[in-house]
């Protein structure tokens, strides 16, 4: 039996293969090592084991069931320590913190009956965000993003958005905009030398901890603001439905405050952009795939009709539209390798030595296009998920779009409402058209960004109403209210 690290380049003394590493479009260069060196293959990153896997089947073996010990994050001095983040969602360490927080969130929307106890909102929401894109179809994915914001703030603090400039929203994406630079690796000397950040930031060199600084106080700024408001309102006996409001029942310590306010700051943060991206990826796909889209407005016209609009109780009656937005999130994972698991414990899998420490990457892309999963995987085609007599369904991409074991993403349930409403609602109402200019059709980009988070690059896109009753649905606000 082997007790070596998977195959991989060869690295320099030190630095490894810091140079080979990839700094955009991550998973497109995996996928290419993958084909060389294997499903499993590791490269070195200043001396740390960096594995990567290009197969579902061993990331569901190592990440899903060995969940206990691929469950770490990686640590970051600035990120972690000197902003915060180590106590928010997604950078916690593995342990009894990691736990807690997972409780909670599981308590709270850990099924699809618990997601479902914010369907009035989500329904409501939705319809407010078709009748912004009736106005103003230009500015699709500023409303995607509201609505996105909208949804979740109320799920996390029972808070109402401002329709301009809300200043939890601008707080909220302050602290994301600093978290992204602060967690790309190697972006600050320090996380490289964690013993100079000891050194006073009056010292030539060090002056960039006074940005530091304010990094901390955003984020601070953005878990206080929203609690506070929650407690407020508790106190007034006003408080609406919500994460903080329900965990901040009875008399709690200090740790536990803290505890529910990092953990309600995580939503926000967690499901905000990957959601976004979702459903900007789904008006791209129908853009580029008309037959789909009339396939699935016959099929909401058959079983809807056309006097009242989708709900979430309808979800069952609409397969095609449910392979539609599993197809959706195949085609574009929104975090194409997931965040880096680290291994807590030294292993051996698939006759491989991987040593206490090491960072696993899951190409969650290369899984959701891997032709041994699914047939013709750049063809956009629900029907792969419709199992007939002829064939069993495809691999469903929720198993790994959401991340593996441990460390899978607690808001699955929620995104996966949220998705399949606003994909029904506007597919139940718009025609998602490429838009023709001085009679030239414009075809969109169909590029995604690089990042953690992957977006589709901006697009143009014409919306219309199907009919004056779609019109009149979409304006009809006494409808769906919250
Ligand atoms: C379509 C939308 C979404 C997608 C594709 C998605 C995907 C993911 C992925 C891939 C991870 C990392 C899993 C891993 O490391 O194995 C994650 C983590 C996380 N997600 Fe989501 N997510 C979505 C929406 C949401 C929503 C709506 C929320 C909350 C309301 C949320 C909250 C979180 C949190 C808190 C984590 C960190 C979990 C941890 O590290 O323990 N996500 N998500």
């Amino acid at each position: 039996r082997s007790v070596a690290l998977p195959p991989g380049p060869q690295g320099w003394p030190i630095i490894g293969n810091a140079l080979d590493f990839p700094t955009s479009h991550q998973w497109k260069t995996f996928a290419q090592w993958g084909d060389r060196w294997g499903d499993i293959m590791s490269v070195s990153l200043l001396g740390r084991a960096v594995v990567v896997l290009n197969s579902f089947r061993l990331a569901s073996e190592m990440l899903e069931k060995k969940s206990s010990i691929y469950s770490d994050r990686p640590t970051f001095v600035v990120a972690g320590e000197m902003v915060g983040w180590d106590h928010i969602g997604s950078q916690i360490q593995y342990g009894p913190r990691l736990r807690e927080t997972r409780r909670l969130l599981s308590q709270f929307m850990g099924s699809r009956e618990k997601a479902l106890k914010f369907a009035s909102h989500i329904e409501a929401e939705t319809h407010r965000f078709l009748s912004r894109v009736l106005y103003n179809p230009e500015t699709l994915v500023a409303q995607i993003r509201k609505t996105a914001a909208s949804t979740i703030l109320m799920m996390a603090y029972g808070y109402t958005v401002q329709e301009v400039e809300d200043p939890l929203i601008q707080v909220a994406e302050r602290a994301i905009s600093d978290a992204s630079q602060a967690l790309t690796p190697a972006n600050f000397f320090v996380d490289m030398f964690p013993k100079l950040r000891h050194v006073p930031q009056w010292v030539p060199g060090f002056g960039w901890k006074k940005g530091v600084a304010k990094m901390a106080d955003t984020l601070t700024e953005m878990r206080e603001m929203p609690f506070e408001f929650v407690k407020k309102q508790l106190a007034n006996g006003t408080a609406a439905h919500s994460f903080t409001s329900k965990h901040l029942e009875g008399r709690l310590s200090p740790e536990r405050e803290q505890l529910i306010k990092d953990t309600a700051s995580a939503l926000y943060v967690g499901g905000s952009d990957t959601t976004v991206s979702t459903i900007a990826s789904f008006f791209l796909a129908m853009m580029r795939n008309p037959e789909v889209q009339k396939r699935a407005q016959a099929e909401i016209d058959a079983i809807i009709g056309n006097d009242r609009l989708p709900t979430l109780a309808d979800r069952n009656d609409l397969p095609y539209v449910n392979a539609l937005c599993s197809e959706v999130m195949r085609m574009c994972p929104s975090a194409p390798i997931a965040f880096p698991h680290v291994l807590s414990e030294d292993d051996i899998h698939a006759g491989y030595a991987l040593p206490k420490g090491t960072m696993v990457i899951a190409n969650i892309w290369k899984f959701a296009h891997d032709p041994r999963l699914y047939s013709n995987p750049w063809e956009f085609n629900p029907d792969r998920f419709i199992a007939t007599d002829k064939k069993p369904a495809e691999q469903d991409p929720h198993d790994m779009v959401f991340g593996f074991g441990r460390r899978n993403c607690p808001g699955m349930h929620f995104a996966d409402a949220a998705v399949f409403m606003t994909c029904a609602m506007s597919l139940a109402v718009f025609d998602i058209t490429k838009p023709v200019v001085d009679g030239v059709i414009i075809e969109p980009a169909v590029e995604m960004s690089s990042g953690i988070i992957s977006h589709p690059l901006p697009f143009q896109c014409s919306i219309k109403p199907r009919s004056a009753k779609a019109e009149s649905l979409i304006l009809n606000t006494n409808e769906l209210q919250a």
